[in-house]
């Protein structure tokens, strides 16, 4: 409660009680807050007035156990999984209060002994084992004897008028203080929500129901008599317990206000009072049967019972919500429906054929007291009448007349209300075959407007036949009502099995791999289906769930690899590893179906950005992958700059259109990047297949090429705009320009683009190498002074099938026009300025790798100290 000068306020957290005290004995712990500061709060307890008392003021948040209202609702919590149903020692207030009177931390390990011992030797003991520390009995003693009754009331009062009891401003405050301190006791509030509300209402509709389908059978029929009294009455007077019962049960039923469960009894008691129900439970309970002494026995003057039904009504609800069968109860309760109907029409009949003394066919041969068959014969006639209509005997008196008519417009009425109820549940059933036949349709329409060729319009029916049989949904859509905090949970539970055999998201932050399973989609691909191809700009990474993938080279025909259930693949352009930067290295199929989840890139990038070292390890991992896929280049790249993966990674991020381009390049190679990537791919190949003094002084020539601008490793006369005008100059090539390059016909290829005025300087074949090229790009004496002119046979044949290059992606720019003009000074002036170049960009390297070293530093040891923490609490 705030204090009128509005700078204190007193906090009251839960008390104990312990064993079977009396109330003034309770515990009853006081914070007094004090808003300005510290030291000023007022102790409620002249005894105990330092801050780290156990039972004197302090300051607040570490003091109390719960603070928000979730908190309080996990107290709630534990309180109802205790066994003795209140709050005993092992409220974490008293275990703090305790267990370290000098501490207002949270529980330490000894008063989570103490509590575990005051539980084990119950209540009784409890005082006992509290009073057995010698600390723990000045506090009791304060608490508990020293401070006499007259004496803490006195002090409550001065609080209360000080701090004015009623304050409006802290209503909720004070009701929460309220509930606390009513915590004492205790003893249980039922979540309205729980599995225990939802059966107490099953046994209430029971009530209900016998109700329903007695009453109105014993009025019509016969009356309660001495032969079956024995059964009626006690069935009729446990049908009444259990409403009383629930009565009482609604007392202690919680409420949600402002979200939070009210478990406060005094809160509780108002509520439900203050509230309809309360008065439809006690109208439901009027004793009218005290009249059966006067009139006799009339069960209709139990009718007041069947004002019950809104708690079946309310049992139903809640079947249909949480059950996995909706349809399947929706049919038992329309039955039961249409039972119940018949069955009350059949005891109106009973009374009109009786009251109205309908003769001939309403009438029935058996003998009065044979009531079964006079039940039977109207049940009978009940459904006749409400299910067929002018198929009657013809009325003959004026009532009869009346009262036919009255049937048929039930019935009818009945008729269609069932009809339409059924029409519905039979829609919902068939609402998801429906819903995949029309896509069906209109996939199938559109195929044939636009002609697809007949063997697709196949494949893409089977793919449906296998949707519609492997029950596929779209998740997506189902679940896009939800949070995302639930949608996450949903996903990583039902994910979880497949990532956990991903070798990526073993042992990865938690947080990295909940953001990640909500990126995941589902796809699924059919019999032969190309998942990706060789060349294409990787957009995705694919994690298999379930299926066979072959990976496979070009030609789609040898098998590099088969990933099951577990295995990922599509990382390594995604991630930018592989030699053409974001180009896939292989192609891969599906073997059969398939149910993959992908990964966009987009999606991965942004979560990576958040989580550091989880991208480190990615490319780690994808650095080894790609070296056991293609080990003799990356084992060059990784030993040439001798970086962390991630910096591998950097250099293949590096955009195309950022690299050095460089003039005097062959016309042929100036046209495409297409070509000049080929060409330069080319060129690394071959350094793989040349002597190593030819080839090392080959790859620093190309790694030049490889400089971004934004870095000013371009030497000038390699530089764009220091390019004389030049018929071979080149232009910048954009992005696009450079993917349809790709898209057209990969890496490998030629692309079509290619102008037929310039003879291509080669066929190329990945096997052969360039040889012409590079005898193309040697000038005459580069090719003396470094050795023998190469023969086509150095350069052909010697890479191995399927092996890519290096991961540095070569701009083909790597030779300056300088080295047309054979001038070798010029040459290696060139050599040594890149060598000078390529040690500065290593000791970079070097840098930032320590740099990332210290940082995996430490957040490991971060990790240890909180798995320490953790082991230790
Ligand atoms: N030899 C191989 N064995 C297994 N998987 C491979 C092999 N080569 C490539 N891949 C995978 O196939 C994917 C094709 O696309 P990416 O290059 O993005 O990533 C590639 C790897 O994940």
């Amino acid at each position: 409660r705030h204090g009128n000068g509005g700078n204190e306020s007193v906090k009251y957290t839960p008390c104990a009680k312990i064993g079977d005290q009396t109330d003034e004995e309770e515990l009853e712990e006081i914070a007094v807050i004090s808003q300005g500061s510290q030291e000023a709060a007022v102790a409620a307890e002249p005894s105990a007035s330092s801050a780290a008392s156990a039972n004197g003021p302090r300051s607040l948040p570490p003091t109390l156990p719960y603070q928000s209202p979730n908190d309080r609702t996990r107290l709630i919590g534990e309180r109802l999984s205790s066994r003795s149903g209140r709050l005993s020692t092992a409220s974490p207030m008293y275990a703090n209060s305790v267990a370290e009177p000098k501490s207002s931390r949270s529980t330490s390990r000894h008063s989570i002994f103490e509590i575990v011992t005051n539980r084990l030797s119950g209540n009784a003991n409890s005082r006992k084992s509290i009073v057995h520390n010698k600390s723990e009995v000045g506090y009791v003693n304060k608490a508990l004897v020293a401070t006499p009754k007259e004496v803490r009331k006195q002090r409550r009062k001065e609080i209360d008028s000080r701090f004015g009891k009623n304050s409006k401003n802290n209503d909720q405050e004070s009701s929460i203080e309220s509930s606390i301190k009513e915590g004492c006791k205790w003893t249980f509030v039922f979540d309205p929500s729980g599995r225990f509300a939802y059966w107490w209402s099953f046994v209430v509709s029971i009530a209900f129901l016998y109700n329903f389908w007695v009453l109105i059978y014993r009025s019509s029929f016969e009356e309660i008599n001495k032969f079956n009294i024995v059964y009626w009455f006690p069935l009729d007077y446990t049908a009444d317990l259990i409403y009383v019962l629930d009565i009482a049960f609604h007392f202690r039923t919680g409420f949600l206000e402002d979200g939070v469960l009210q478990t406060d009894s005094t809160k509780l008691r108002i509520h439900y009072m203050n509230s309809t129900m309360f008065y439809i439970d006690c109208l439901c309970l009027l004793p009218l049967d005290f009249l059966y002494m006067s009139i006799g026995y009339k069960s209709m003057l139990r009718c007041f019972r069947l004002i019950k039904i809104y708690r079946y009504w309310a049992f139903l609800d809640r079947t249909e919500r949480h059950t996995i069968y909706p349809n399947t109860v929706r049919t038992v309760t329309l039955m039961h429906y249409l039972f119940a109907i018949y069955h009350w029409n059949a005891c109106l009949i009973r009374v009109v054929t009786k009251e109205l003394h309908l003769k001939g066919d309403w009438d029935c041969d058996a003998d009065e007291d044979d009531i079964y068959t006079w039940y039977l014969h109207s049940l009978y006639w009940s459904t006749l009448t409400l299910t067929t209509i002018g198929e009657l005997p013809k009325p003959k008196a004026r009532s009869e007349y009346i009262f036919v008519t009255v049937e048929f417009v039930f019935g009818l009425l009945l008729f269609s209300t069932i009809l339409g109820h059924v029409a519905n549940i039979v829609t919902n059933i068939s609402f998801a075959r429906k819903d995949f036949q029309a896509k069906l349709d209109s996939v199938k329409t559109y195929m044939s407007l636009r002609r697809v060729p007949m063997h697709i319009q196949e494949r893409v029916i089977r793919w449906f036949d296998y949707l519609w049989l492997s029950k596929t949904s779209d998740e997506e859509k189902t679940l896009q009502l939800l949070p995302n905090t639930l949608r996450s949970e949903i996903a990583l539970h039902v994910h979880l099995d497949t990532l956990k055999r991903v070798e990526i998201f073993q042992n990865t932050e938690a947080g990295f791999l909940c953001e990640l399973v909500l990126k995941l989609r589902p796809v699924l691909f059919s019999p032969g289906d190309f998942i990706c191809r060789k060349g294409e700009v990787g957009k995705e990474m694919y994690i298999v769930s379930r299926g066979k993938l072959r990976v496979v080279t070009d030609n789609g025909k040898t098998v590099l690899a088969m990933l099951r259930a577990g295995s990922y693949f599509g990382e390594i352009s995604i991630l930018n590893m592989g030699s053409e930067g974001n180009r896939r290295t292989a192609s891969v199929r599906s073997v059969g179906y398939s149910d993959l989840f992908v990964l966009s890139k987009k999606d991965l990038w942004d979560v990576l950005q958040d989580y550091p070292t989880a991208r480190v390890r990615l490319e780690a991992i994808a650095a080894k992958r790609l070296a056991k896929y293609k080990k003799a280049p990356l084992e060059q790249a990784l030993h040439r700059s001798k970086s962390t993966p991630g910096l591998v990674e950097s250099m293949g991020k590096i955009p195309l259109e950022s690299m050095a381009v460089c003039q005097g390049l062959p016309a042929h190679l100036s046209r495409s990047s297409t070509s000049s990537q080929s060409t330069s791919r080319s060129h690394t190949e071959d350094f793989g297949s040349l002597p190593e003094n030819l080839s090392g002084v080959a790859r620093e020539l190309s790694s030049s090429a490889f400089t971004p601008i934004e870095q000013g490793g371009v030497p000038p006369h390699l530089s764009l705009q220091s390019s004389p005008p030049s018929h071979h100059s080149l232009k910048q090539h954009s992005p696009s320009h450079h993917h349809r390059g790709y898209s057209t016909g990969g890496h490998q290829q030629i692309p079509s683009a290619y102008p037929p005025a310039v003879p291509p300087p080669m066929t190329y074949s990945p096997y052969h190498g360039y040889s012409a090229h590079m005898q193309q790009l040697q000038p005459p004496d580069m090719q003396l002074q470094l050795g023998p002119p190469s023969s086509p046979s150095m350069y052909s044949g010697r890479m191995p099938p399927g092996s890519t290059p290096s991961p540095f992606v070569y701009s083909s720019g790597g030779v300056s026009p300088n080295t047309h003009d054979g001038s070798s000074e010029l040459l290696l002036q060139e050599i040594s300025r890149l060598r000078e170049r390529l040690q500065t960009l290593e000791t970079e390297n070097a840098s930032m790798n320590r740099k990332l070293n210290k940082q995996q530093w430490d957040v490991e040891n971060r990790l240890a100290e909180i798995e320490m923490q953790v082991c230790g609490s």
